[in-house]
C-alpha cells in the first residue's frame, strides 16, 4: 500500500491548515493508501522529521507549506529515494510554481498520486548548507534582511528599509571562478539558480532545468527598466547587457565588500565569498505535467 507523509506548516502563508486536512482526508478515503500527518514547531523540525520518516517509511512526503517547508523536506529526503511532493500553501510558493505544481488542492492531490518524478539536483553551498531554488548575494538577499527586520519594525520601517535599500544601491565587484576559467564581473547581485523563477514570479532565466546536473550564474549587472520588466512579463533577452547568465556544475565567488546573503529565502548573514557546487539527482521530486 502507498505510504503517504503529509508534513504541515500550521503558520505557513497565515492560512488556516483545517481545511487542507479536511480535504486530505475526503481525499484519502477509497483510495487504496496509508495517510500520516505531521506538524511541524519551527524548532528541530529537520531532526523531528527524519524520526518521524524512520518510524513511517513513507513512499512519499508531501509539503503542504511554502518554500521553506519544501526546503525542509528537500533536506531530509536527500539520497532517500523517497518522492517529494508539494501542496502550496505559502506565503512564496516559488519552488511549486516552478515545477508546475497546481494551486488547487484537488489537482495537486492527484498529481501527488499520478505525476511523474524527476531526479533533481540539489545546491550544496560553501560545503553545509543546502539549497533547492535560488540563492543569493547582493541586492535581493539585502531586500530579504529587510523583510525579516520589516515584520518586527512594521510596514513604516520595511518601506523606509526597503528604499533606502534601494537608493543607496552600490554595485561591487565580483571574482567568479567556473572550472578553470575567472571572470570578474560588477553588479548589484549574484545569483546561484538551480530554477528559473523566485516565489514573487520573477524570471531569472529561461534555461535553467532542476535535473540537468548543472546551475545558473546570475549576475545583475545594472537595474534597468526593461530589464526588470523581462522578469516579470518573461521576456528575457538573453543578449541583454544588464545581466549575465553562466551555467556551472562549481563556482567559486569573492566579493571585493561583504553582502548579505540568502538561501532559498533564509538570511545567512554577510559574506565576501560563497562556494556552491551541484549535488546532481540526488531528490526524487514530483513534477506537472509540462515540466
Ligand atoms: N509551528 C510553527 N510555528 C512557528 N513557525 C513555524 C512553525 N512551523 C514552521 N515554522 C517556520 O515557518 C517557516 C517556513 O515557512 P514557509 O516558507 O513554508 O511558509 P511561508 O508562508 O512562505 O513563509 P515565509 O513567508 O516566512 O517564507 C520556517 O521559518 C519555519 O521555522
Amino acid at each position: 500500500m502507498n505510504k503517504i507523509l503529509f508534513v504541515i506548516n500550521p503558520i505557513s502563508g497565515d492560512k488556516d491548515k483545517t481545511e487542507y486536512i479536511k480535504q486530505i482526508d475526503e481525499w484519502a478515503e477509497g483510495l487504496e493508501l496509508s495517510i500520516e500527518k505531521w506538524e511541524t514547531t519551527g524548532e528541530a523540525d529537520e531532526e523531528k522529521l527524519n524520526q518521524c520518516i524512520e518510524a513511517f517509511v513513507p513512499d512519499t512526503v508531501v509539503a503542504v507549506g511554502g518554500d521553506g517547508t519544501v526546503m525542509l523536506c528537500a533536506k531530509v529526503l536527500i539520497d532517500k529515494g523517497i518522492s517529494l511532493g508539494i501542496l502550496p500553501a505559502g506565503s512564496a510558493n516559488g519552488m511549486a510554481t516552478d515545477i508546475g505544481f497546481p494551486e488547487a488542492l484537488p489537482d495537486a492531490l492527484d498529481l501527488i498520486l499520478n505525476g511523474r518524478t524527476i531526479a533533481a539536483d540539489m545546491l550544496l553551498f560553501n560545503g553545509k548548507d543546502y539549497g533547492l531554488h535560488i540563492s543569493d548575494v547582493g541586492l535581493n538577499a539585502g531586500l530579504v534582511k529587510e523583510f525579516e527586520e520589516g515584520e518586527r519594525r512594521g510596514f513604516l520601517g520595511y518601506a523606509k528599509g526597503v528604499t533606502s535599500q534601494l537608493l543607496n544601491l552600490e554595485k561591487f565587484e565580483a571574482t567568479l571562478k567556473i572550472g578553470d576559467k575567472t571572470v570578474v564581473e560588477e553588479g548589484h547581485m549574484v545569483a546561484f539558480a538551480n530554477a528559473r523563477r523566485y516565489g514573487t514570479g520573477a524570471v531569472l532565466n529561461t534555461i535553467g532545468k532542476l535535473d540537468d546536473g548543472i546551475f545558473e550564474v546570475y549576475v545583475l549587472r545594472s537595474l534597468s527598466i526593461p530589464g526588470l520588466a523581462g522578469q516579470f512579463f518573461e521576456h528575457i533577452d538573453d543578449a541583454a547587457s544588464y545581466c549575465e547568465v553562466y551555467q556551472a556544475s562549481k563556482v567559486k565567488v569573492t566579493l571585493n565588500e561583504p553582502r548579505f546573503f540568502q538561501i532559498d529565502g533564509e538570511l545567512m548573514g554577510e559574506t565576501k565569498e560563497v562556494s556552491v557546487e551541484v549535488v546532481p539527482g540526488c531528490l526524487k521530486l514530483i513534477v506537472g505535467d509540462d515540466y
